[in-house]
């Protein structure tokens, strides 16, 4: 399984570190992250091949009367799809294998998110519209390009807001009750910050 096509790349692609390093911060009512700041190597380059090859897609959502844009580019790939690059596979095999014990199932799907620049952002959520609503999972997140800071907050409101800047191969894993008991957020800035591309990797289920 998991494990096995793992050890087919032995050594490991140059770009993906060891997940050893990873530092876990619990947050409180059952929720935590673990974060490894720059764990893909040559994540600029990547940044600039995913941006150009990724079938990018503009959606609208409605808001009471009118429908607005997504400020920020999509793509998704569910199980079984081939990812855009193969440094991406490599990275969901080896998040699988490092967390099967703990999770108990593989990371299987991909999201991708291009936000252009400080105007793209999405706002106060937790990825709740499966599983995550009512079961401890993992989202597993690479940030690539321009670093730009995701905010955690307990759902609900109330008590600190974590801020982790994430950027050129930071690794972000939110695991335990977080989706269901924080929410999290890219918030818009006026900095003049250039293009970061953020994966998400997600069990079965998960979204
Ligand atoms: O851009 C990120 O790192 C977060 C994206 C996110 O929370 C989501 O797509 O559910
Ligand atoms: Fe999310």
């Amino acid at each position: 399984m998991h494990h096995q096509q793992v050890s087919l790349f032995g050594g490991g692609d140059p770009g993906i570190g060891d997940l050893a390093p990873a530092r876990r911060t619990q947050l409180g009512r059952g929720a935590w992250i673990d974060t490894l700041p720059g764990w893909l190597s040559g994540a600029d380059d990547l940044f600039e091949r995913l941006a150009a090859g990724v079938p990018w897609r503009a959606e609208e959502r409605r808001m009471y009367d009118n429908v607005v844009a997504v400020p920020r580019l999509l793509a998704h790939y569910g199980p079984g799809a081939p990812l855009p690059d193969p440094v991406l596979d490599e990275a969901r095999d080896r998040l699988s294998a490092h967390y099967a014990a703990e999770l108990g199932e593989p990371f299987v799907s991909a999201g991708l998110c291009f936000y252009r620049d400080g105007r793209d952002s999405v706002a106060w959520h937790g990825d709740r519209i499966g599983r995550g609503d009512s079961q401890d999972t993992m989202v597993a997140i690479v940030s690539l390009g321009e670093p730009r800071p995701l905010l955690l907050r307990p759902r609900g409101g109330g008590g600190t807001t974590i801020r982790q800047p994430l950027g050129h191969g930071d690794l972000i894993v939110m695991g335990g009750s977080c989706q269901r008991t924080w929410d999290h957020a890219i918030p818009k800035t006026r900095a003049d910050v250039g293009g970061r591309i953020s994966v998400q990797f997600r069990p079965r289920g998960v979204a």
